[in-house]
């Protein structure tokens, strides 16, 4: 059984739902499986269904036409329990709920509690759940599934990493990231490990600098208020981006493991050079925020001018941050990322420069010396791109540009599952290998704690602005070394008819 708590909400509706019914649809549940959704509003089960299922555009858009026969028997596998005012109550009422729905429905003992609640009471449900023996693994495993933002802080998150702990195992604690549900997050592993090509040239050696980019076309949306006390340091950086440069970063992992994989990742994380002084602070990272602008003829609002956003905010829509890893391997190679919305377009990619040969014999042919790079596109049009010199027909040695690349969508017709979809199903199967471990989450955490408290007490920090629709501040570039520059996206599809195009 799974158990929603949060299940009037946003994500519910938006991400859970759709993806517990591709899963159905699917073939990919049991025969025997309850969701149990849990919030304070009070809904029937009728009511829920309709909310979620029958009135849902989201999973009108996701499932299609073809998939209404599905609707109805998947919709009668929706249950509700209104848990009253608070989440501190009533939580013997849900547990003889579990399991009146056990017994009617011959659903077994093994339970995922998903909390997609506000973070302040994920400590508080553990522990209820806990005083109802509702995290005994004695007849059937009970696991946890935490959402994002885990903790505010290093602080924050420690406290709550020993908190869940004084009423779960860390091994029935699924610390959610949805980047890692992400198929082409994943490949980060496969491209690197099971290649001979890739990894020999995957150190300081050959590589320049590696650049990540994530661009959001839209703003802060509905979500100002919770994004005013985030920003995009918190929101994106600390676990979705630093997840992606842990896989960049990390060792090959002994085997395909969870733990095997998950303590390579940390190992990474740990390795991240710390940037304590205020000068670095100044000189490595730069916050910014949209202003309002006239995109494609609509004029869209500044941030400062969004729903439940202080008028004078200083909270990042825009964080771009220089750093260095401390081992053998990435000694004095830096990593740009950057993070932002209001883009011109979404795009989120890793790029690795390649150093120019040792002796460059045809320096003069028109190869540019920064033109090796391999582009791996996470989303859209997920793919990989080399960029290499060719030589041009013909008399002497002009060389040319070329590009190799992949898709997936040439590979896979099927439907590929969404990150959501694929995340539930791993936990359903006990396999936290795309989920956070506690150490994982702290590592990122004492990585950026110094940059949020630099930002928020640093003498010098400054908040620039950028036009919405734009690719950030005027001085973004001023981050990159020498005459290298942040890769634009759109840009270069221009000048490379190989590259397809994003919308
Ligand atoms: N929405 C999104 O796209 C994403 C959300 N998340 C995370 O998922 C979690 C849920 O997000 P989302 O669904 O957007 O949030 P919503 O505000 O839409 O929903 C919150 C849910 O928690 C319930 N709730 C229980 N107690 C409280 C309380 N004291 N105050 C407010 N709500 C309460 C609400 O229902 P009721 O009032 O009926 O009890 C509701 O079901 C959050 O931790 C969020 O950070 C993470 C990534 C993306
Ligand atoms: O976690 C979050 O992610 C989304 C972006 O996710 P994507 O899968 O569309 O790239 C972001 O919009 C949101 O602010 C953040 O909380």
């Amino acid at each position: 059984m799974l158990i929603i708590f949060g299940a009037s909400g946003d994500l519910t509706a938006r991400k859970l739902i759709p993806a517990l019914f591709n899963l159905y649809k699917g073939g990919h549940l049991p025969e025997k499986f309850v969701v149990l959704g849990v919030s304070r509003s009070d809904l029937s089960d009728g009511e829920f269904r309709k909310k979620v299922v029958h009135e849902s555009e989201y999973l009108k858009e996701s499932v299609g036409k073809e998939a209404n026969s599905f609707i109805e028997t998947f919709a009668n596998k929706l249950f509700y329990e209104d848990l009253g005012d608070d989440y501190d109550t009533n939580y013997h009422r849900l547990e003889t709920r579990i399991s009146d729905l056990n017994t009617k429905y011959g659903t077994d003992d093994n339970y995922i509690f998903y909390l997609s609640t506000p973070p302040s009471l994920y400590e508080v449900i553990a522990k209820n759940l806990s005083e109802e023996g509702l995290n005994n693994e004695e007849k059937g495993w009970k696991r946890l599934i935490v959402e994002k933002p885990f903790g505010y802080n290093l602080d924050s998150a420690r406290k709550l990493n020993e908190g869940l702990h004084n009423y779960f195992q860390e091994t029935q604690i699924y610390r959610i990231d949805h980047y890692l549900g992400k198929e082409t997050v994943q490949n980060l592993l496969v491209t690197r490990f099971a290649n001979s090509i890739f990894e020999p040239l995957w150190n300081r050696n050959y590589i320049h600098h590696v650049e990540i980019t994530n661009a959001e076309r839209v703003g802060v949306e509905k979500r100002g208020g919770y994004y005013d006390k985030s920003g995009a340091l918190r929101d994106m950086f600390q676990n979705h981006l630093l997840q992606i440069v842990s896989l960049v970063v990390m060792e090959p992992p002994i085997g395909p493991g969870a733990e095997e994989i998950r303590n390579e990742k940390v190992k990474a994380l740990k390795s991240l050079r710390k940037m304590t002084d205020e000068k670095t602070l100044f000189d490595n990272t730069i916050r910014a925020q949209y202003v309002s602008s006239v995109i494609d003829g609509e004029k869209v609002p500044g941030y400062r001018e969004e729903e439940g956003v202080d008028p004078n905010s200083t909270t990042e829509t825009y964080a771009a941050i220089k750093f260095f890893v401390d081992n053998w391997r990435w000694a004095d190679v830096p990593f740009y990322v950057r993070t932002a919305k209001r883009m011109p377009t979404k795009v989120t990619e890793v790029v690795i420069h390649f150093k120019s040969p040792h002796h460059q014999i045809f320096k003069d042919s028109g190869m540019d010396s920064k033109d090796n790079k391999l582009i791996i596109r996470i989303q859209p049009d997920e793919g990989i791109l080399i960029k290499f010199g060719v030589k041009v027909p013909g008399q002497g040695f002009k060389v040319e540009r070329a590009n190799l690349d992949f898709y997936y969508s040439s590979l896979v017709e099927q439907h590929v599952m969404e990150a959501y979809e694929r995340l539930l199903l791993d936990a359903m199967q006990g396999d936290a290998t795309l989920y956070a471990r506690a150490d994982e989450v702290e590592a990122a955490w004492e990585f950026v704690d110094p940059i949020l408290e630099y930002w928020k007490n640093g003498k010098d920090v400054k908040t620039y602005g950028y036009s919405a629709g734009v690719w950030g501040p005027k001085n973004s570039d001023d981050l990159i070394d020498g005459n290298h520059m942040w890769r634009n996206p759109e840009e270069q599809l221009a000048d490379d008819p190989g590259f397809c195009v994003i919308c």
